[in-house]
């Protein structure tokens, strides 16, 4: 089973990738971006202020296409739970939103682009956190966790919960550390 955690910068999804570990010994904690070589292609996007948007969508996609083939199917395949803190969804909904000048429909660009080589996740934890405190929690060190791209990122969050209700369970990130925990291990524990 392929469990994916979304949600803005500083929303709470390493905190509750990090509490999963120790609750899953035995399933694959995995993240996008990854410490691969196209990972590291990517933190150097993210440094830029720059980078070229159509450039920057087709180095995370690179980096997930690599994180498929070479952690996320052989782990499915040998029947283990994969929990990736950030996947596909988060290209959709970030590059959907530094899209949005230089295409028409970028938000079904993005999704068509994975549609024919993706392993879709089973199912999605999505932190629900306000632009604000995200901003305020995430630190704000690069470009894309200003509370503008925030809330526009948030939007194309929105749509994607509007477009497939059934595979994401809403955490309510503005909650205490340990309520969230709690919302998270009750979902999880009820999807495995
Ligand atoms: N429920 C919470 N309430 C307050 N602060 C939190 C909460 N969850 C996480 N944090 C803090 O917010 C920051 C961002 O959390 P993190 O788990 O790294 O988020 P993300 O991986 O979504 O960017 C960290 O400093 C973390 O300790
Ligand atoms: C995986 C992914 C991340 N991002 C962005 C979100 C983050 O601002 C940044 C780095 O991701 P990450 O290190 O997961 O940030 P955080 O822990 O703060 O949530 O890259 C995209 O824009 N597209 C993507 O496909």
């Amino acid at each position: 089973m392929l469990l994916t955690l979304e949600g803005l910068d500083g929303s709470g999804k390493t905190t509750a990738w990090q509490a999963l570990r120790d609750r899953y010994p035995s399933a694959v904690f995995t993240r996008e971006p990854t410490d691969s070589w196209y990972g590291e292609a990517v933190a150097r996007s993210i440094a830029d202020d720059d980078a070229d948007p159509l450039a920057e969508l087709f180095l995370y996609t690179a980096d997930h296409a690599d994180h498929l083939s070479r952690v996320v199917r052989p782990a499915l395949d040998e029947g283990s739970l994969v929990v990736s803190d950030r996947y596909s969804d988060s290209r959709i909904a970030y590059q959907a939103a530094t899209l949005t000048d230089h295409l028409d429909d970028p938000f079904d660009y993005v999704r068509s682009i994975h549609e024919p080589f993706s392993r879709p996740p089973d199912a999605t934890l999505y932190f629900d956190l306000d632009p604000e405190t995200a901003a305020k929690r995430s630190g704000g060190t690069n470009k894309f966790e200003r509370v503008d791209h925030l809330r526009a990122v948030r939007t194309q969050y929105e749509r994607l919960l509007d477009a497939e209700p059934d595979r994401f369970v809403c955490i309510d990130a503005t909650q205490s550390r340990e309520a969230v925990l709690d919302d998270v291990f009750a979902a999880v524990d009820d999807l495995v």
